[in-house]
């Protein structure tokens, strides 16, 4: 996947001169040290990440870590003390007023929390009003609008005005703000953070089901770990002003890396979180002929046929013979292949004790091997069966 968005080495003091405050973090000091020598506040400590093209990437941590600085820095409403932001490979940072305010018309779309709607212009005239700034004509920023607005469900809704909306609608009204310009890059900061529970939920699946289709770059702004964990391609956790832990949901759950990391991920549900592909085993050959392949698994093992596809189940006994005699023995038995994306859940419901278990990629091939032990010992947080404790 290209790279959307870099950011190297980015810091932000809220004062006038931070040089001083940028020589005591480079040179090891913290946040706190800065405040406490300098009286001035960090916002961001050294942040370096990147951003593959279509990515839902989450930045996620404590009030205060520097989430909203973070992004207030790549849309440029916070100026950097020092760093570089690449936006495909162009550093913004030293861009002019004027180049800024391009960038941030035409690539770049904002979604806030408490939705920032004109409340004295209708719904529509929201939705357009980006494209109005971009100087887009009025029949052309209507069509879009009426448009976008059908894909976010408010197709009846254009003509009312947003207090006539629930919560809900009106973040949908904010989203196709942002998503009529067409700006590939989508900066959403805890933009479902005010809606009720219920609501939330659903604008997290819808956003899900947007970003099938839209595959925008999305930098989400959020305090929520379930949030990060639902939503996150891969999530950035901050602390302090800093990036502490960077990675795709279930590598984060798997290995938090620190104390403040794993306190998060103590609630986590891992059935829904972690997919057939994180526990699989290795499949181990143990027959080779011009017929196919034989793998062993928990349960007796699978038949596979040149490709590799799944095309027989062996039963234990079977495999016993075929151990002794080094020969493919008759008679097959039961066997199970899941997607390597299916969630542990949904493995564990089709589970079968006497079935060998397949793990198969979107070609049908064999990737992988799956036993019961696998399954329970992710779901329980134990180490793996075989794994070191
Ligand atoms: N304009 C500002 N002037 C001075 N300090 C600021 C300013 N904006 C943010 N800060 C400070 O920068 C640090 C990071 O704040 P930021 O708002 O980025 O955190 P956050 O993780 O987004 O928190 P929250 O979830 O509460 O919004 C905090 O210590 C905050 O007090």
């Amino acid at each position: 996947m290209s790279e959307r968005l870099r950011i190297e080495n980015l810091y932000k003091v809220f004062a006038k001169d931070p040089t001083e405050a940028l020589q005591i973090l480079r040179g090891g000091g913290t946040k706190d040290s800065v405040f406490g020598k300098l009286g001035q506040v960090v916002g961001l400590d050294g942040v370096s990440l990147s951003v593959p093209s279509g990515a839902m990437y989450m930045i996620m941590g404590l009030s205060g870590s520097g989430k909203s600085t973070l992004a207030r820095c790549v849309n440029r409403l916070n100026e950097p003390s020092a760093g570089r932001i690449l936006l495909d490979g162009q550093d913004i940072v030293p861009l002019s007023e004027k180049a800024l305010r391009e960038v941030r018309r035409t690539r770049m779309s904002m979604v806030f929390q408490h939705f920032a709607l004109l409340p004295n212009k209708r719904v529509i005239e929201n939705v357009e009003f980006g494209l109005k700034l971009r100087g887009v004509a009025p029949a052309q920023r209507r069509k879009r609008a009426e448009e976008i607005l059908s894909v976010v469900g408010l197709a009846r809704w254009g003509y009312h005005l947003p207090h006539e909306l629930s919560g809900g609608m009106r973040q949908r009204v904010g989203l196709a703000r942002a998503l009529a310009t067409d700006a590939d890059i989508l900066i959403m900061d805890e933009a479902f953070s005010a809606l009720d529970p219920l609501i939330r939920t659903e604008m997290q699946d819808e956003l899900l089901r947007l970003q099938r289709t839209l595959n925008k770059t999305i930098l989400f702004i959020t305090h929520d770990f379930q949030e990060a964990l639902k939503l996150g391609t891969r999530i950035a956790i901050m602390s302090e002003g800093k990036l502490v832990r960077e990675g795709t949901p279930q590598s984060i759950v798997l290995e938090p890396g620190s104390d403040y990391v794993a306190a998060f991920t103590r609630e986590v549900d891992r059935a829904r979180l972690f997919d057939a592909h994180s526990v699989m085993k290795a499949p181990t050959v143990l027959w080779r002929g011009p017929n196919g392949i034989v793998v062993g698994g928990a349960g007796g093992g699978l038949l596979l046929d040149q490709q590799e596809h799944v095309v027989a189940g062996l039963g234990e006994a079977q495999i016993a013979t075929l151990k002794q005699t080094g020969e493919l023995p008759a008679g097959r038995g039961p066997y199970l292949c899941v997607p390597e994306g299916a969630r542990l859940v949904d493995v564990a419901r089709s589970y079968r004790s006497d079935h060998a278990m397949g793990v198969v990629d979107d070609s049908g091939k064999l990737v992988g091997l799956l036993g019961a032990e696998q399954i329970l010992a992710r779901i329980a947080n134990l180490p793996s069966p075989g794994e070191a404790a």
